[in-house]
């Protein structure tokens, strides 16, 4: 495409930019809710939303509050919720079996959503970190995260998550192989339709600190994650895996962190064309939010800004914190 522009004056740009309907009628760009995917964490107990200090505005809720948030977010046209886990540490073991419990903290919200907000669709995370004594997202021996074991344990936990009803399973583990062995695993138990969104492009990033408290993994985490997420230096190898992730039976692709990796989000929708989201992770939450309290920024114009350069790079639809406050906002 070759703008065409006429000499000034025949050409005066800001004659469209002069009054709200005309900037409305030639916006390229639009965000609305059903752009939103919205990451909860959920804790035991009943009745309870606790704060997440690192996370101001964002709780860890009891399955009864994540149902209410459910209920809010299918009423706010958010098409879909993500489920966290906050684990037990008593529950957390080398083997990880509670990831793929019928009865963990996810598998029973997934239960409990579906049956109080039949309409919004309920999308999982794979990995093992919230029930990995150690905090990595693979099971860790000698040493080493090792790869093919952690796909068995991935595939169980899958499975478990669409006998529970998720509609999306979301891996973020960066194990090789991995959805290929849960799309086969999957079709194998009869769940034809369960969706796999692949967090293909995922980066060894300082910006997951906020989530790590949220999850509990923090103080468990030993060492970093750089020998399976990937290195930020690297644009080629995200093509390569969102390619590898499609081949082997994603249905849609995610680039992860957002607003730092815009490049990779528009790289990869010009080249695959498939469903593509980005996650606006925990630290940009964070570092949004700790500006605004602040008084150095205005919040709620960031919010926004923010989450139209993910639509504007190619993104079809954003995971965010401020998934219900941005719905609320383009609703009003
Ligand atoms: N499997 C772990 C996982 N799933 C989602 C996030 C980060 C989300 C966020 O920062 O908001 C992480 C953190 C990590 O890889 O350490």
């Amino acid at each position: 495409m070759k703008p065409t522009v006429a000499p000034f004056p025949a050409a005066r740009p800001r004659r469209l930019r002069s009054a709200p309907a005309l900037r409305k009628l030639v916006r390229e760009t639009t965000l609305t809710s059903d752009d939103l995917i919205w990451p909860v964490f959920v804790r035991d107990g009943d009745a309870i939303e606790e704060p997440i200090p690192s996370m101001p505005g964002v709780t860890r809720r009891s399955i009864d509050k994540v149902v209410d948030a459910a209920i809010e977010a299918q009423a706010l046209g958010i098409p879909a919720i993500c489920l966290f886990p906050y684990t037990d540490p008593a529950l957390k073991t080398e083997d990880c079996a509670e990831a793929w419990s019928p009865d963990n903290l996810v598998n029973r919200a997934i239960r409990a959503i579906k049956s109080a907000a039949p309409d919004i669709a309920v999308m999982t995370d794979v990995a093992l970190d919230p029930y990995n004594i150690n905090g990595h997202d693979g099971y860790v021996v000698d040493g080493e995260i090792v790869n093919d074991e952690t796909v068995e344990a991935l595939v169980k936990m899958t499975v478990a998550q669409a006998d529970a009803g998720a509609d999306i399973i979301g891996p973020s583990d960066m194990m090789d192989g991995r959805i290929g062995a849960m799309r086969r695993a999957l079709e194998a138990a009869g769940h034809r339709n369960v969706t796999i969104l692949s967090y293909a492009a995922k980066y060894a990033s300082a910006y997951y600190g906020p989530f790590r408290d949220a999850v509990g993994a923090s103080g468990a985490l030993k060492g970093d994650k750089k020998t399976y997420q990937m290195d930020p230096g690297n644009t080629d190898e995200a093509l390569r895996m969102i390619e590898r992730d499609l081949t082997e039976g994603a249905d849609m692709v995610m680039i992860k962190p957002g607003l730092a990796y815009l490049d990779i989000c528009q790289r990869v929708k010009s080249t695959f064309g498939a469903p593509t989201f980005a996650y606006q992770v925990s630290g940009e939450y964070a570092m949004i939010e700790a500006a605004a309290q602040n008084g150095w920024i205005d919040g709620e114009r960031i919010m926004m800004e923010s989450l139209m350069a993910f639509k504007r790079a190619g993104c079809d639809g954003v995971l965010t914190y401020y998934a219900p406050a941005a719905a609320r906002l383009l609703n009003g």
